[in-house]
């Protein structure tokens, strides 16, 4: 049986100016599924995610989430939905300890909790990312791998249904990349759905059950990873602009 979608985005465009960077892009994505958003540089990724997560507002077409239109709202009022995400250049609170980071998320999210149980909270997910030890630290003394985990917790203190991450595995060394999709297809084991941007060609393969293929704002292919890095006009798109 098909598992059934949570996320619908139809017709969705975004012009900055005479740019589109998004062109009139539908797809869906199921329940429990890890869907990738994938392309060369510059193609809408990016884009795609913030009309999603509520960072930007579309042109046109319409996003929804369980069926209740979310696009056009407040990223605020997204994230209380059931949306949570990561950036693609890691935004942490310098200013805060790591817990104290990722107790924000549990205030704005989806889960909204406080005080002692808001932290009891925040340290599960930091256990769940596998920086645990790390709670009390300031985020200035972490590694970037370990502020990417900071970044992923406090999406995941949000309790997300729908989880967008933003090329969260970019610029991790091999064994980080492994522990990073293991991590992943963890959460996706949770329950939780997943969609992400991704440039790294092994996470996808082993990441994703379906990508979304875009180039220059236009989904130009959709299937499995096998099917759509099979595919002629996807072949022709990344290599045909010098900068995938
Ligand atoms: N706020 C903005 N104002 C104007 N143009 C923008 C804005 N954001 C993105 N763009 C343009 O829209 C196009 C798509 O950008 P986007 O960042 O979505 O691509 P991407 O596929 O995520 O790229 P990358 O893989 O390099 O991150 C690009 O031409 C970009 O310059």
């Amino acid at each position: 049986m098909r598992e059934r979608i949570v996320l619908e985005v139809s017709n969705v465009a975004k012009h900055f100016g005479g740019l589109r960077a998004v062109d009139d892009v539908s797809f869906n994505v199921r329940e429990h599924e890890v869907m990738g958003i994938i392309g060369p540089n510059g193609s809408g990724k990016t884009t795609m995610m913030n009309l999603i997560s509520g960072a930007l507002v579309p042109t046109a077409g319409d996003i929804t989430l369980d069926d209740m239109l979310i696009s056009g709202r407040p990223a605020r009022e997204i994230s209380r939905a059931g949306v949570g995400r990561t950036f693609q250049l890691v935004r942490v609170l310098p200013g805060l300890s790591v817990i104290e980071n990722v107790m924000a998320g549990a205030v704005f999210g989806h889960k909204r909790l406080w005080g002692r149980e808001a932290r009891r909270h925040a340290e599960r997910q930091l256990e769940r990312v596998g920086i645990g030890h790390a709670a009390k630290l300031p985020v200035s003394a972490l590694t970037y791998i370990d502020e990417k985990r900071v970044e992923l917790a406090r999406a995941l203190a949000g309790d997300p249904r729908v989880l967008l991450l933003d090329e969260w595995l970019a610029g991790l060394n091999p064994t980080e990349l492994q522990t990073g999709i293991e991590l992943i297809k963890s959460l996706r084991d949770d329950g939780r759905t997943v969609i992400l941007v991704e440039h790294v060609m092994d996470a996808i393969r082993s990441l994703c059950d379906r990508c979304v293929v875009m180039s220059s704002g236009v989904k130009i292919a959709e299937g499995t990873p096998a099917e759509v890095l099979s595919d002629k006009e996807v072949i022709r798109a990344y290599l045909g602009d010098g900068d995938a």
